[in-house]
């Protein structure tokens, strides 16, 4: 039948495996090529998976605005559902009642402006912390993005879990969690290979690893319910210190609504934060250090901005940041250039739908290449170039309003959390180059810096950035 339908254009494509054979360790990439030969909506096969890729600002608009609710839902993917209970999380849950009532509980609870705002102090103290260990290691030389991502996820632990867990199991299962939900099952793809995901040991791994997940979350609530009976008795308490788990938990008993926030609900949406929330928001740092220290100039101009604006104070605070309209550009243009989700998250059609003059079936997996429609030269004027300037009166932001720029995603399914990200991102970048001259180790040049990207659950880059730190002030 589909020979009357009109189809995109289709690579060649191979028996069993379709286009698998042309997409390497950097998805993005192999995809940005596929474009640039049939166009802006290309139909590929993973396997025997029809999976339709948008590269362009127009048709990511189209996905996700006007036909946002058609593309509102995730496919099922084997290790995401073993390791968030069957798909009970926010991320990777089909769209639904489940999926809208834990958004809007996540979106009016977890992570709203006033919420992010009340963890300020564990961002400002964690903050402090990470210079204290540059400060310390000023001289020698220091695994910058190593020390990012521990920050980062501390900043998560201690705002979902109320403590951070260094140097215990968990931070061990979170490596194994990040690194499993990067990985490429065989079975998605090509059913009756299914075999191959078992016998290279994948799927026994990931049901390891949600089995210990499971038992260490259990512990955690638990020691929250104990908690909460023995301050509050009636469960009813302020809102003063309270981490995330707590607020489900109130949640939990409030019943304002009739969905019923189930253990497994709850367990599934921490371990979401951890997943969508760590290696997105501290690649970005890492990248944006990485630039800074290849184009000297641009480092030079946030530096004055942010030395003016810090006048001496010992650590920029979030009261200074807004004034900070170069970092601002800094970070668009970093996003723009290392879009952490290059692919953001697979989507999935619920419905038959017209699609820029195509027909698009239910069910159809759909790929939004963020990372190629942030470089297209139709829309940015020299888009390899690092130049935050192109920002500066400019009001594209990434709010999921300009669709030629969409690190965050947009529409019903965008990301809930860009403030949180920003938040960190934002005040960890303003200290770090306000307190320290960070350069190359064996004063190698910005210019020799290796950028080589790769691709797991995030882009990131492939060696951690390492730098020598110097005080600025003595
Ligand atoms: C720079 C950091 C971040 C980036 C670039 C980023 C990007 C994204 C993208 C691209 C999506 C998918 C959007 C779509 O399908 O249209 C997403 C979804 C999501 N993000 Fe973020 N994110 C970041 C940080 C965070 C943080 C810190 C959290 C939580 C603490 C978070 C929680 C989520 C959740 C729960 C979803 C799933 C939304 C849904 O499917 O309804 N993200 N994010």
């Amino acid at each position: 039948s589909n020979k009357h339908k009109n189809q995109p254009p289709s690579p060649r494509k191979l028996p069993l495996i379709g286009n698998l054979h042309q997409l390497g360790s950097n998805p993005h990439r192999d995809l940005q090529t596929l474009t640039q030969k049939h166009g802006p909506l290309v139909l590929i096969h993973l396997g025997s998976v029809p999976v339709l890729v948008a590269s362009s600002a127009k048709a990511a608009h189209e996905i996700m605005k006007t036909h946002d609710f058609v593309f509102a839902s995730r496919p099922k993917l084997n290790i995401t559902h073993t390791l968030t209970y069957g798909s009970k999380d926010i991320g990777f849950s089909p769209y639904g009642e489940h999926w809208r009532q834990i958004r809007s509980i996540a979106v009016v609870h977890l992570l709203c402006n006033k919420r992010v705002q009340s963890f300020r102090h564990v961002r400002e103290q964690e903050t402090r912390v990470m210079m204290d260990i540059v400060g310390k290691s000023c001289g020698s030389v220091t695994d910058l993005g190593k020390l990012l991502n521990s920050l980062t996820n501390n900043i998560i632990c201690r705002v979902a879990l109320g403590r951070t867990y260094e140097g215990e199991k968990f931070q061990d299962l979170l490596i194994k969690f990040t690194y499993l939900l990067g990985c490429f099952s065989v079975g998605n793809y090509i059913p009756w290979l299914s075999w191959v995901d078992r016998l290279s040991g994948l799927e026994a791994r990931t049901k390891k690893v949600a089995e210990e997940l499971d038992e260490f979350l259990e512990g955690v609530l638990e020691e929250h319910i104990n908690k909460k009976t023995m301050m509050h008795g009636d469960g009813n308490g302020s809102d003063k210190g309270q981490d995330l788990i707590d607020i489900l938990l109130d949640v939990q008993t409030e019943h304002t609504t009739n969905f019923t926030l189930q253990r497994d609900t709850i367990k599934a949406s921490i371990m979401d934060l951890f997943a969508a929330g760590t290696d997105t928001t501290s690649t970005v740092m890492e990248w944006a250090i990485s630039e800074l220290i290849r184009h000297p100039r641009v480092m030079k101009t946030l530096q004055k901005e942010i030395t003016d604006i810090g006048n001496g104070k010992p650590m920029i605070t979030e009261d200074d940041l807004p004034k900070m309209t170069y970092l601002h550009v800094v970070l668009k243009e970093t996003l723009r250039m290392h879009t952490p989700l290059p692919l953001l998250i697979y989507r999935e059609s619920t419905q038959y739908v017209k699609l820029m003059g195509y027909d698009i079936p239910s069910g159809t997996q759909v790929i939004i290449n963020a990372w190629a429609i942030g470089r297209d030269p139709s829309r940015w004027e020299e888009p390899e170039k690092f130049y935050p300037e192109r920002f500066l009166n400019s009001s594209i932001d990434y709010k999921g309003l300009n669709f030629e720029f969409i690190p965050f995603g947009a529409g019903r399914r965008g990301c809930p959390a860009i403030q949180f990200a920003i938040a960190v991102d934002e005040l960890v970048l303003a200290n770090l180059v306000y307190k320290y001259d960070l350069a190359l180790p064996n004063k190698m040049n910005g210019e020799e810096l290796d950028m080589t990207e790769i691709t797991g659950l995030t882009l990131h880059r492939m060696s951690t950035l390492q730098v020598v730190a110097t005080p600025r002030f003595k």
